[in-house]
């Protein structure tokens, strides 16, 4: 610590002619409140003041910048300690850069606090213009800069680095693994520079930084030292982090999901494709190995899978062309399954990136509906049309009849005396009788006829095309099958006989009803008329 008389410090500010006659100036900075506490005649026209009341009135807070303050800071615990710190200073008091080399030590204030004695001494190194500079950039730039000597022991720092590590000075305590600092010493002896990144400590978390290193040589002493750069690069390392989760969910997704999915870059080569896509197409390679390949040439060795090849490429090239909404199709595969394929152009920002694929086996889906709409429109006893199936097929034939002139005819089957059967033999026997007379109608009519079982134990065939003389000869011939079938019951083999009523679809018909009443009836009379036998109505 400099030694000043006592009588300097109880008369701080009092003039002293002694040191007013040095040539160098010297002043007294109180750092906490940023107030000029003492200044001898070579600082007070160093600092453009007029008289030293001026000066020590100068608020420096509102010239001060952050860099300077920061520095400062630094400067304030060791100075405590008793440091004398050398170093390099740049002033402005006239706007014009004054360079001096400035030996800073502690000095006791009157209330016990530190203050810095400065002793303004001739720079020892003669800066240019642009040296200085580049101090100045040196002590601005938010890159934290540090400067170590061979062993790692901190020489000097910019305001960033203080600010971001107060406390720690040794080159190995900033970094959170001492090992990666100890290799980073070792591979610096070997190596001008290296850049890495990694996690480092800063004051009271760590984060991470960018860091750049080079071997240097110490002006002053000739030794060597590290120069350190860092810049922290914490929120592009969280985004990395997220982006890699984000993707990896993603992966996993397209890994789990059922549909084949085959993701397209503009310019037609695949960026991403899944296990099910490679399933349905019978692709042995693994998903990752189709990144990269060109989807053209892909979709025409492909396209044999189809049954219509050329209608599978040129859908593709006419869906890739309009680069619409969403479209999906249906595509038939030769080996009979059926897929649902869904195209989704990808916009960002309005520009085009590219399309996805979304594959959908959907053959198991297409039989199961066949089979819901087989049973909804069959009868589950002897699988013949049912009543809805029947409405249908007679409307159809109905309108044919009414707008193109057709033939159309019309049987109502009824069972004899079936009552007796199931009260004698049973329900099950009477289920017998039902099932060979469905056979009867199945094997005895034409592919064009439509036989329905409409009730328990009522049919009724819709004959397209078909005269009222034929289909009266059609229910004759049917009349005789039934009556000489026999069915083999449990107890004792037994026959049954129909009434059959015939009529003809006429263009005049209001409604299906007014056809069905017409059989009815006729069926009636051939009840009436005392059964096996067949009955017209016109
Ligand atoms: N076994 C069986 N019987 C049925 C089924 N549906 C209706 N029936 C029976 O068919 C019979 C119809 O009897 P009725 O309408 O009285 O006529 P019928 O005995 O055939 O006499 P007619 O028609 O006048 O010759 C009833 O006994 C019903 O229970 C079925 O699915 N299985």
């Amino acid at each position: 610590m400099p030694s000043f008389p006592n009588t300097f410090q109880s008369a701080t500010r009092t003039h002293d002619p002694l040191l007013d006659r040095l040539q160098t100036p010297v002043w007294i900075f109180d750092i906490e409140q940023e107030r000029m506490h003492y200044a001898n005649a070579a600082a007070v026209r160093l600092w453009e003041a007029k008289t030293p009341q001026g000066l020590y009135a100068r608020d420096f807070s509102s010239t001060m910048s952050e860099a300077t303050r920061r520095r400062l800071a630094d400067y304030l615990p060791r100075l405590a300690k008793g440091e004398v710190i050398d170093e390099h200073w740049s002033f402005y008091p006239g706007g014009q850069a004054i360079s001096l080399h400035c030996r800073c030590s502690r000095f006791v204030m009157n209330d016990g606090r530190t203050g810095m004695l400065v002793e303004g001494l001739e720079s020892d190194i003669s800066l240019d213009a642009s040296s200085l500079r580049a101090l100045e950039a040196v002590r601005h730039t938010p890159m934290m800069v540090s400067v170590f000597d061979g062993q790692g022991c901190l020489l000097v720092r910019n305001p960033a680095a203080l600010e971001a590590r107060r406390d720690l000075t040794a080159f190995g305590a900033c970094f959170t693994d001492h090992d990666l600092a100890e290799q980073i010493l070792q591979q610096l002896e070997g190596e001008p520079r290296c850049s890495l990144e990694a996690i480092m400590r800063v004051n009271d978390s760590e984060r991470w930084h960018h860091v750049d290193l080079c071997r240097a040589t110490d002006p002053k002493t000739g030794q060597p030292m590290i120069v350190m750069g860092e810049f922290d690069i914490t929120s592009r390392k969280r985004l990395e982090t997220a982006q890699l989760v984000s993707k990896r969910q993603l992966e996993v997704v397209i890994e789990g999901l059922e549909v084949g999915l085959l993701l397209e870059d503009e310019s037609r080569r695949v960026i991403v494709a899944n296990q099910a896509f490679c399933d349905i197409f019978a692709i042995e390679a693994s998903p990752e190995t189709l990144v990269g390949m060109d989807c053209r040439e892909a979709a025409q060795s492909s396209k044999a899978h189809f049954t219509e090849p050329e209608g599978f490429v040129t859908r593709i090239e006419e869906l890739v062309g309009k680069k619409r909404r969403q479209a999906r199709d249906l595509l038939a595969m030769a080996d009979g399954r059926f897929l649902e394929r869904a195209y989704t152009p990808l916009f960002v920002a309005d520009q085009y990136h590219g399309h996805l694929w979304v594959y959908r086996d959907i053959t198991q889906e297409r039989r199961q509906e066949a089979d819901w709409a087989r049973k909804a429109s069959t009868d589950p006893l002897t699988g013949l049309a049912n009543r809805r199936s029947f409405d249908d097929s007679a409307r159809r034939v109905a309108r044919s009849v009414k707008d193109d002139g057709a033939l159309a005819a019309l049987l109502m089957i009824d069972i004899d005396r079936f009552k007796a059967i199931n009260d004698t033999l049973g329900h099950a026997e009477g289920d017998k009788g039902l099932r060979l007379l469905a056979d009867t109608l199945r094997h005895n009519l034409r592919e064009s006829d439509l036989p329905c079982r409409t009730g328990g134990e009522e049919f009724m065939v819709i004959m397209p095309g078909m005269s009222l003389e034929n289909a009266q000869a059609v229910a004759r011939r049917l009349l005789r099958q039934i009556a000489e079938a026999t069915i083999e019951a449990e107890a004792l083999p037994f026959h049954f006989t129909v009434s059959i009523g015939v009529t003809g679809f006429k263009p005049t018909d209001a409604s299906i009803e007014a056809v069905t009443r017409r059989a009815d009836a006729a069926m009636y009379q051939a009840k009436h008329e005392g059964r096996n036998r067949v009955a017209v109505r016109w």
